[in-house]
């Protein structure tokens, strides 16, 4: 559905003899297969937005080739966008009319008879929690709603590949969960193609098949959140050891299963490679030492946890470090 090769924007930035440039995205490979669900994951300023505004065809990439929905980016971009739903992260545009009549424009835009849109739009709007809303004015309605009227602009015409640019942000944790039904359902009952970004840790975690991350331009990493979660990071096995004098063998053996070790008074902290496998071992081996433990904890990995091994940096960290980007973060760790 989506195939990108060597993607490239560099912006130019200042005025004058002074121009800087902004490498936005710096070589950016991609594959989307039918029907996946892929989480386009980093920081702020890492290049998302700027990736989808060119596979979506509304930004001419400096290099490189991508094709959409079986279509050229650059050379059939008109086909790109009758293949595809895209919520951008600004919003759509209203001309002042009714809510449910813009909605109805939109998909008989595509194509869509004007029974069919008025059937989808309602069921849209119930299934988003705006019923009732269908003659009301998108300028009189709070960001929430209007945030998911955007979503349904994207969704009404029914297209196979939807892209969502940060679709949950600034929803309340009801109208998010409802998306991520939402979405879930696009995939599940309609076999369609989603390619969202995101910088909710938990929201790419819950929704996405495979997740993507990017940094600083460049794909960093890309599959299932399970398997980057055990291949980059390893859980986390903190013993609780009962006395002092047997931390030492405690460590010791820990040690021989695990990476980073750390031992910080009577707890002993290693990273182990799928642990749930790893520890009835260990915790043989410490009872034939002779170690008595007052506790013992397994932590999953996050992904957070993963971009750190990869960048050196946290995802937290980072997202204040690209040139424009906002200060504030919108990183949020609950549920991961
Ligand atoms: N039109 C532009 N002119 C100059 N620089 C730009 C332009 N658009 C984006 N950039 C820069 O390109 C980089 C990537 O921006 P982009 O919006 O793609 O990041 P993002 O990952 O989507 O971030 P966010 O999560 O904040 O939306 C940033 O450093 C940004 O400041």
């Amino acid at each position: 559905m989506i195939e990108a090769r060597g993607l490239v924007q560099t912006f130019l930035t200042g005025q004058g003899r002074k121009k800087t440039e902004v490498h936005a995205v710096a070589g950016v490979d991609l594959d989307v297969a039918e029907g996946e669900v892929v989480g386009f994951l980093g920081p702020n300023g890492a290049g998302k937005t700027t990736t989808l505004r060119m596979l979506t065809t509304l930004l001419k990439p400096t290099a490189g080739t991508a094709r959409v929905a079986g279509y050229d980016v650059a050379t059939q971009a008109v086909q790109v966008r009758r293949a595809i739903g895209y919520v951008s992260q600004v919003g759509s545009t209203f001309s002042g009319a009714y809510a449910g009549d813009e909605v109805v424009d939109h998909a008989m835009l595509y194509g869509m008879t004007r029974r069919a849109a008025h059937a989808k739009g309602q069921e849209l709007f119930a299934q988003l929690d705006l019923e009732g809303l269908w003659r009301r004015m998108p300028k009189n309605m709070s960001g929430g709603q209007k945030r998911r009227l955007d979503i349904v602009m994207g969704l009404v015409h029914e297209p196979g590949l939807v892209f969502l640019d940060e679709p949950t942000t600034g929803l309340d944790p009801q109208a998010r969960a409802n998306l991520w039904e939402h979405i879930r359902g696009l995939r599940d009952r309609r076999g369609a193609t989603v390619f969202l970004t995101t910088h909710y840790l938990d929201e790419a975690d819950a929704l996405a098949d495979r997740i993507v991350i990017i940094d600083k331009g460049r794909i960093v990493a890309s599959d299932t959140a399970d398997n980057l979660k055990a291949q980059v990071a390893g859980d986390l096995v903190d013993l609780e050891v009962a006395t002092l004098d047997q931390v030492a063998v405690a460590a010791e053996r820990l040690g021989a299963i695990g990476e980073q070790l750390e031992v910080a008074e009577r707890h002993v902290r290693a990273r182990v490679p799928r642990a749930g496998r790893a520890v009835p071992g260990l915790l043989r081996d410490l009872d034939a030492s002779g170690v008595a433990l007052d506790s013992i904890e397994v932590l999953r990995p996050t992904l957070d946890d993963v971009f750190l091994t990869l960048t050196g940096r946290s995802l937290r960290d980072a997202e204040g470090d690209a040139p424009g980007s906002p200060e504030s973060s919108e990183l949020e760790g609950a549920g991961r």
